[in-house]
């Protein structure tokens, strides 16, 4: 089978996108799963965080579904959308549209660019809930806000949240990589606490509006960014740091950077999540699915854009510096 794909990336969190409304593939649930598995695989297939799987929609100009690297599905990605948006606004010539995901439909649009040179787009981050069930997360406090979890390092609080996947962020002086990587993989054995696993945060404030998020990804480990992650750890920052609602914070990533605006309505958050959408290149996929065997053929770069992405990325690791 052939399988037409765009590597694409938001925030250097990467995925292979494939169009299965444009070029008309039928997938099984298996088969995506087994796509991801195979396709994501750093060392022996393309590699990438996950697959971006486009797809017809009866209530929106399109559906997303996005399965990690380890072929579980999620239901949102907010890195992803920002990719599947620009696929779809280019396909359908609009500049707003209505994305359909698993727990709602998103408006997402082209925008102001976040940076010289780097088109942007807005996706919609919600339903956005505290309540521990919706994660669902177990522990004695309700809702988790700042607390301790049974089974992670007691120095560290965290506070869980749905964006509308699971989250736990904990606010940290500095963020160290190895221990992040090491309590992400625990929570994700903890089926006692987070019975469907969770994505976990570490986010240091920078300054009034400007925090660095990094990410342990539930069904992927350490990633560049992770766009839900950084709207929930802004959403964190607004509660229980010195942010505010209605004003861009610029969340800084190992893979760049974006702008999130929580919202508050009444007593509901959504936040606005802004930042790249970059190809990096096309190619085709020929694949044997009984010997699980591919080669990639056809592949044209898209040079331009990664070289205009790439000021952004050095102007977001000089505001780290040394950190991890
Ligand atoms: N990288 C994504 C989130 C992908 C899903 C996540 N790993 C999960 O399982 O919830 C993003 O940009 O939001």
């Amino acid at each position: 089978m052939d399988i037409q794909f765009i590597k694409c990336h938001g925030s250097g969190n990467d995925f292979i996108l494939i169009d299965e409304l444009t070029h008309g593939y039928t997938f099984t649930e298996k088969e995506r799963e087994d796509l991801s598995i195979l396709l994501c695989d750093r060392n022996d297939g393309i590699g990438s965080d996950g697959i971006l799987f486009v797809m017809d929609s009866d209530k929106a100009e399109a559906r997303m579904r996005m399965f990690n690297s380890d072929g579980t599905e999620a239901e949102m990605c907010g890195n992803g959308l920002r990719c599947v948006a620009r696929h779809v606004l280019e396909k359908e010539g609009k500049t707003h549209i209505a994305v359909e995901t698993e727990k709602a439909m998103l408006a997402v649009s082209q925008v102001e660019e976040i940076f010289p040179g780097i088109d942007t787009f807005s996706v919609a981050i919600e339903p956005v809930s505290f309540e521990p069930a919706s994660l669902p997360v177990r522990v004695d406090t309700e809702p988790a806000s700042k607390t301790t979890i049974p089974g992670l390092p007691e120095h560290l609080t965290f506070t869980a949240l749905s964006v509308p996947n699971p989250h736990i962020v904990a606010i940290v002086e500095d963020i160290n990589q190895e221990e992040l990587a090491h309590v992400g993989e625990k929570a994700n054995q903890l089926p006692e606490v987070f019975p469907n696993g969770v994505n976990v945060s570490f986010m240091k404030l920078l300054e009034k509006n400007k925090v660095f998020v990094q990410t342990f990804e539930r069904g992927v480990g350490l990633t560049n960014a992770c766009g839900t992650a950084m709207s929930a750890s802004s959403l964190v920052s607004t509660i229980h740091g010195p942010n505010e609602t209605g004003e861009p914070i610029v969340v800084i990533n190992k893979g760049g950077l974006v702008n999130c605006v929580v919202e508050k309505e009444k007593e509901s958050f959504s936040i606005q999540l802004r930042g790249n959408a970059t190809n990096v290149y096309e190619a085709m996929v020929q694949l044997d699915w009984s010997s699980r065997t591919f080669h990639v053929e056809n592949r044209k770069e898209f040079t331009e854009e990664q070289t205009k992405y790439e000021k952004l990325e050095a102007y977001a690791a000089s505001q780290i510096g040394g950190d991890s």
